[in-house]
């Protein structure tokens, strides 16, 4: 059997073009663009891309974009006033601080600093609450473009076996509620789990979100299993000068030939979250003029 690709490029590709065409009715009623404000501290090689992709993407989706750079060795108090002065503008509908943060910098004070109204990332302890008792909130936009990706392909998850391998509150927690809301069956697993090759056996969809080159293996699979992986590791480049291969948490080559449907990486998940970003902070700017959020994003 080969599984079929499940191609989040594309998908996302589409999401940012209905975003845009959206956005764009919204400027006109509103009198405004939708603004997203990305704030970068430091200069990580791989934040740096993201940062500049998010940018790039939010003007193509006719938004406003407002990037701030900072320092690594900016001060927290610092950077939490510039939170406050994002949270007071309103031309800022949605503010993003990208992770990680460097060096001793307290990510969840400076989450926390972020308006939950502005909070389009999802990772304020409010948006978190929000998703865990099922009330309307930001949902973390990976874990979002991933349950996207699933009901594009399942339609009803319904009594479906998921296991969600990895605990982060960025991407392995939010994705088992979403995965419970959707009426699925959930195990998470982590590096304690005992026996992870029998506990993903039985799982009819797998998201691995751990974080370990191509630890998944195939054999482990359920054939016919829907795979989602959410890893973007960079393996060591064969010589010096190149650019190691990306590759995901899963062993993509031997796991194409169990499952039934699998996500690429690159090219799968990965997209799927600037793209729901984008989507975020519409509905934020919806919110912030006291108009109903575009349905179907
Ligand atoms: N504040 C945030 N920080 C981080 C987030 C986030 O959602 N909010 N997520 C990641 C990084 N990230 C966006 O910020 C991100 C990661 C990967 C991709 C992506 O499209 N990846 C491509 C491959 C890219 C490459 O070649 O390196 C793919 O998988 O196809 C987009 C966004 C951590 N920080
Ligand atoms: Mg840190």
């Amino acid at each position: 059997m080969t599984a079929e690709l499940i191609d989040g490029k594309a998908f996302a590709a589409n999401l940012r073009e209905r975003v845009g065409d959206h956005a764009a009715a919204f400027a006109e009623k509103a009198g405004r663009k939708a603004g997203l404000a990305v704030v970068l501290v430091g200069a990580d090689a791989a934040s740096e891309v993201y940062v500049r992709s998010k940018g790039k993407a939010t003007v193509a989706a006719n938004m406003e974009s407002f990037e701030h750079r900072l320092p690594a060795d900016t001060a927290e108090e610092d950077l939490i006033a510039l939170v406050e002065r994002l949270n007071a503008d309103p031309a800022v509908d949605g503010i993003l601080v990208q992770l990680p943060l460097p060096g001793d910098l307290d990510e969840q004070a400076v989450i926390a600093a972020i308006d939950p109204g502005k909070d389009v990332d999802g990772f304020h302890v409010e948006s978190a609450g929000r998703l865990m008792v099922g009330r309307e909130g930001f949902v973390p936009c990976t874990p979002l473009g991933c349950i996207m990706l699933l009901k594009d392909r399942h339609g009803d998850l319904s009594g479906m076996n998921a296991v969600v391998i990895g605990r982060s509150n960025i991407v392995g927690k939010p994705m088992a509620q979403l995965l419970l809301d959707a009426n699925a069956t959930v195990t998470i697993a982590h590096s304690r789990t005992k026996d992870l090759p029998e506990v993903v056996q039985r799982a009819d969809i797998v998201v691995a979100a751990v974080g370990r080159a191509e630890m998944v293996k195939a054999d482990w699979l359920k054939p016919g299993a829907t795979v989602i992986d959410v890893g973007i590791n960079r393996l060591a480049p064969a010589e010096e000068g190149a650019k190691g291969r990306l590759v995901g948490d899963v062993d993509f080559e031997a796991a194409k030939e169990v499952a039934g449907a699998i996500t690429p990486v690159p090219g799968g998940v990965g997209p799927m979250t600037i793209a729901v970003l984008l989507r975020n902070t519409l509905v934020a700017a919806h919110m912030h003029e006291g108009l109903d959020p575009p349905v179907g994003l």
